[in-house]
């Protein structure tokens, strides 16, 4: 991809993975970018260094720019190695003696991913350097996502190079927020849903002191994904309304099954959420990645969980997904859980653990039904879908 001048002196650099469909675990669809930029004014910056494989690309993008061995300093604001992969090569290419700015805990976190020292240099929070005609300011945003995270933010111009917050995983040739429209909300939502969700309380503190600060956001520059060149604030307010986490009156049910009976359930459950007026999706584990099995739960205010019995337990694939959405920490949340069973029927007093264990306040007592459900067990299961849709009404 051809390097993109993004505003007076400011180059996107950074390279498309156009192939990449699982991002540690994340389904990425549309593959990604890892974005990069290069600032071209007295002194030359780079910020952020793509992943290994695509340092070569990088390096080819910055010489239709500058000679890149003209570049005076390199800002690393995140360690993650789609971010940083390609910093030994780049170093090596443009001279390892120039200066890494990073936090102090990117500075630690660098060394501890390449055993060669570059020339780290750990910038303050609020420091400030002068390019000659604009100056950068960092700004430590610990735990958003790593704890070397940081945002550089070019205050001449109002330019926030956001590093992994605001981003999509997005590969496509619309760069700007205008060009891809509102299709590209879909991306950043399942994006916080997967990266970000956990960190909620740290995103409405930095949000806070961001306003408090009156930094003038006029444009955002994520690491993956489009940049928010015309309405900056629409991805900053729906990481303010994701992070409040005040779900909708919305149920998911969540299943997997050996033999479709734990299925016949969750639909019909699912038909009685709906009576109720709910909002309501069933959705079967091994028919959706749980990435968008997440995406699904950010906005949803019942978590409805059904696994059949497997050996005294819960069928793997609900372990993955509940131990997963566990980890990203929703909150204000309601639970059911239901399955089929043949004998000791133990799961669905698992997945209501699991439930309470992710803070959920559990509706009902569950549902279990022996092996196939008949016309009565059916409408049981419509009946415990009412009770939810009544409980998420309430
Ligand atoms: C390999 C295997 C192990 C099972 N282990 C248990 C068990 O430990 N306890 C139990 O109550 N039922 C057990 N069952 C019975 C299933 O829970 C039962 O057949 C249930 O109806 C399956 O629901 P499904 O159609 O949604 O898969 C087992 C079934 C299979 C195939």
């Amino acid at each position: 991809m051809k390097p993109v001048e993004i505003a007076k002196g400011v180059y996107h650099v950074g390279v498309h993975d156009w192939n990449i469909r699982d991002f540690h675990g994340y389904s990425t669809e549309k593959g990604t970018s890892y974005n990069a930029f290069l600032i071209v004014d007295e002194k030359i910056v780079l910020i952020d260094a793509v992943k290994k494989e695509f340092a070569d690309q990088l390096l080819a993008n910055i010489s239709q720019v500058v000679d890149p061995k003209k570049i005076d300093m390199v800002i690393s604001n995140h360690t993650e190695m789609d971010h940083s992969g390609g910093l030994p090569r780049v170093m090596h290419y443009i001279g390892e003696d120039k200066p890494v700015l990073c936090s102090k805990m990117g500075k630690k976190n660098l060394s501890q991913h390449f055993s060669q020292d570059l020339n780290y240099r750990a910038v303050e929070n609020g420091e400030e350097i002068s390019l000659g005609g604009r100056s950068l300011v960092f700004l430590e945003t610990r735990m958003l996502h790593w704890p070397d995270s940081m945002f550089t933010f070019d205050k001449t111009n109002g330019i926030l190079f956001s590093s992994d917050a605001f981003g999509q995983h997005y590969a496509g040739y619309e760069m700007f927020d205008d060009v891809i429209g509102n299709a590209i909300m879909a991306h950043a939502k399942k994006y916080f849903a997967n990266i970000l969700l956990l960190y909620a309380p740290k995103i409405l503190k930095l949000v806070e002191q961001v306003t408090q600060m009156g930094l003038d956001i006029r444009m955002i520059c994520p690491d993956h994904g489009i940049i928010w060149r015309t309405d900056p604030a629409k991805i900053i307010n729906a990481y303010v309304a994701w992070s409040q986490q005040e779900p909708l009156n919305k149920a998911v049910v969540v299943y997997d099954t050996m033999w479709k009976s734990t299925r016949i359930m969750a639909e019909a459950i699912a038909d009685g959420i709906a009576e109720a007026g709910v909002a309501v999706k069933p959705i079967h584990i091994r028919s959706s990645h749980r990435s968008e099995i997440m995406t699904e739960l950010l906005d949803a205010r019942a978590f409805v969980f059904g696994s059949p019995t497997l050996n005294n337990n819960i069928f793997p694939t609900v372990a993955d997904v509940l131990t997963y959405v566990k980890g990203l920490k929703p909150k204000n949340r309601l639970g059911a859980a239901f399955g089929s069973y043949g004998w000791s029927g133990e799961s669905v007093k698992i997945i209501q653990a699991e439930l309470e264990a992710m803070g959920a306040q559990i509706i009902d007592k569950g549902l279990r039904i022996q092996y196939v459900p008949d016309a009565d067990a059916v409408a049981q299961c419509v009946d415990f879908g009412r009770r939810i849709g009544q409980a998420v009404n309430e």
